[in-house]
């Protein structure tokens, strides 16, 4: 199945708040990302109810724990017939490889990513947690080690996508939050590009949250983003 280009951003704190924003997406259009917050409240069911109404979903949850718990986690999550799930890269090759191995028997796995390095950080922010290391050179080493345990792709910024793809091909699914239309304010992000420049640098799907969840016609802002990428 292909999936959409665009994933929404729901950060909500209820099913009350989140339904009213995703009875005004079409799930021909968009796919919905629910995070932490989301899921915390509601739970799976909210969750499963997406999937019945036919949206993809991307269940951003990031697991970074020991292999053997982030392997549960992993298969827990895939029961659920997402389409994405992630685990933080930082959690290493083993724990990588842990989720992976959890998939195995699944017949039809959603894509398992990693996250790099998150798109609120810059250098300054890698320093602070003791990393050295420019931010490229950060989200290459990570992107390696889940290649190397055969994941399915990354979260980048979009800045990166086009030193991954070249370094990775075209199969290792590059998914971008941090997509900022040129008018738009970055909020909490610091390695932001617009929609257009994100699909010039080959991104695969893109999270966008606030832009249009704080719009004051989200419909009509997922139809302005998707004639953004489509005349690019
Ligand atoms: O590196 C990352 C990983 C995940 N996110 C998530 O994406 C959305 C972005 O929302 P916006 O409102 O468009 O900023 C949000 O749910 C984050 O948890 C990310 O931003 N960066």
């Amino acid at each position: 199945m292909k999936l959409p280009r665009i994933y929404v951003a729901l950060d909500y704190h209820n099913r009350i708040q989140a339904d009213a924003m995703v009875s005004q997406l079409d799930p021909q259009r968009v796919g919905l990302k629910v995070g932490k917050e989301l899921f915390t409240t509601e739970g799976p069911d909210w969750v499963a109810e997406q999937v019945e109404r036919g949206f993809s979903v991307f269940l951003d949850l990031k697991f970074h724990d020991i292999p053997n718990t982030v392997a549960k986690a992993v298969a827990a999550a895939a029961r659920l017939n997402v389409d994405i799930i992630n685990v933080h890269a930082s959690g290493g090759l083993k724990m990588m490889q842990a989720a992976k191995q959890a998939l195995a028997d699944v017949e039809k796995p959603p894509l398992l990513i990693a996250v790099t390095v998150l798109t609120s950080m810059d250098e300054t922010d890698l320093q602070g947690i003791g990393i050295d290391r420019s931010v490229e050179q950060q989200v290459l080493k990570l992107a390696q080690l889940a290649e190397q345990a055969g994941l399915d792709g990354v979260v980048c910024s979009a800045q990166e996508a086009e030193m991954l793809h070249q370094r990775f091909g075209n199969e290792f699914k590059l998914v971008t939050p941090g997509i900022r239309p040129a008018d738009a304010q970055r909020d909490d992000q610091k390695r932001t590009l617009t929609p257009s420049e994100a699909v010039d640098r080959g991104v695969d799907y893109m999270v966008i949250g606030r832009p249009i969840t704080q719009s004051d016609n989200p419909h009509q802002t997922v139809l302005q983003l998707l004639a953004e990428l489509d005349n690019d």
